[in-house]
């Protein structure tokens, strides 16, 4: 199975890596004329994974009609960016693994549902769960989720992608897979603001534990597996981005948590912290739903521009409650 990597920031030039470690050829489609030149001339991508020497196997290109030849896409563009990536390129009926997290604003669709809608013959699976893209290009351990609804894709897509150092847990649970990606990224954007707000680690685990349970709460209205949701994909990727700097979410919490204002945390960064565009678009999927969700609504309330002091007072009195509900 020849893979196509979509997307050349620092998860797809990783994900390529895992693709290519037997020296298999993989094709990376990249934006940026720089990365696309510094993979193919260099093996590098200094621009968003500098440091990590890449497989002479990857083969850059700025050329979408240069994926032509793989039989299965991974999707690795940031997901408010996922809908106009994937129109520019004929997919057919080739299988389409959907490698971002996050839910899409306007529509309120999870990036599968945006892939299903512009390439509706294209069966969907999705990859997700705890992974710093440098940890997984240098090598070291790591377990996903790879949901996909055919489970003879699912199983295909697991053994081409499972490397040493690098295991797929296979799931049908397409929904419960995507939606812990995309709610883990706003909660740890609200543990990050308990770091730089130097709350302690009694309210970072409060804060894990009550934004599991909303996600929890989220994924079982839309759908979801509790299994899948207390999975890599879920719990996993909660715990893994609540206790990092290296997520560039929990980072933005942190600058929020010492009161900094969000528009300047993300002016001008060229990587992605995809809970800011996700939270108030998941505010919005909550309240249709039926669903409450106080640490996503605060998030948002921050990301706003509300003083801290505020937010976390108000979280904080709101009414007691059971906390089985
Ligand atoms: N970095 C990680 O450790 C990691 C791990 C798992 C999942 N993810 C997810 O992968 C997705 C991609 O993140 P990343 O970390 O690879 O990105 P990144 O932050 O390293 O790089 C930014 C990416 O956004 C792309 N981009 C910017 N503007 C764009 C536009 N207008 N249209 C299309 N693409 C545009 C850039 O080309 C680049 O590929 C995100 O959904 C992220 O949550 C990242
Ligand atoms: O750096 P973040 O916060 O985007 O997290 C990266 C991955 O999603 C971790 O699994």
């Amino acid at each position: 199975m020849k893979i196509g990597v979509i997307g050349g920031g620092a998860w797809g030039t990783a994900l390529a890596q895992v693709a290519a470690h037997r020296g298999e050829p993989v094709t990376l489609w990249a934006r940026e004329p720089e990365v696309v030149e510094g993979i193919n001339a260099g093996h590098e991508n200094r621009l968003f994974l500098a440091g990590v020497p890449l497989s002479p196997s990857i083969r850059a290109t700025a050329d979408v009609g240069d994926l032509a030849a793989c039989d299965a896409l991974l999707v690795v563009a940031p997901a408010q960016h996922v809908r106009g990536v994937l129109s520019q390129i004929a997919v057919g009926t080739r299988p389409l693994v959907l490698c971002a997290k996050g839910i899409e604003a306007g529509t309120r669709l999870l990036v599968g549902e945006v892939a299903r809608q512009v390439h509706p013959q294209a069966p969907v699976a999705v990859l997700s769960g705890p992974t710093f893209a440098h940890e997984v290009a240098a090598g070291l351990p790591t377990a996903v989720t790879l949901a996909a609804a055919d489970e003879a894709l699912g199983r295909a897509l697991s053994e081409r992608l499972a490397a040493p150092q690098f295991r797929p847990y296979a799931s049908r649970d397409v929904v419960g897979a995507e939606i812990g990606g995309a709610v883990k990224n706003v909660l740890a954007i609200a543990c990050g603001v308990v770091d730089g707000a130097g709350l302690g680690q009694n309210a970072r685990a409060a804060l894990i534990a009550r934004g599991f349970a909303e996600m929890t709460r989220f994924g079982l209205a839309r759908g979801a597996r509790a299994e899948t949701l207390a999975g890599l994909s879920g719990l996993g990727d909660l715990v893994l981005t609540c206790s990092s700097t290296s997520s560039r979410n929990f980072s933005l919490g942190v600058g929020l948590g010492q009161g900094r204002a969000a528009a300047d945390l993300l002016a001008d960064r060229r990587t992605v912290a995809e809970g800011a565009f996700t939270a108030p678009v998941l505010r919005e999927a909550a309240a249709a739903a039926g669903v409450d969700m106080p640490v996503t609504a605060a998030v948002c309330r921050l990301l706003e521009g509300a003083p801290v002091d505020d937010v976390i007072g108000a979280l904080l009195a709101r009414p007691l409650r059971q906390e089985a509900s």
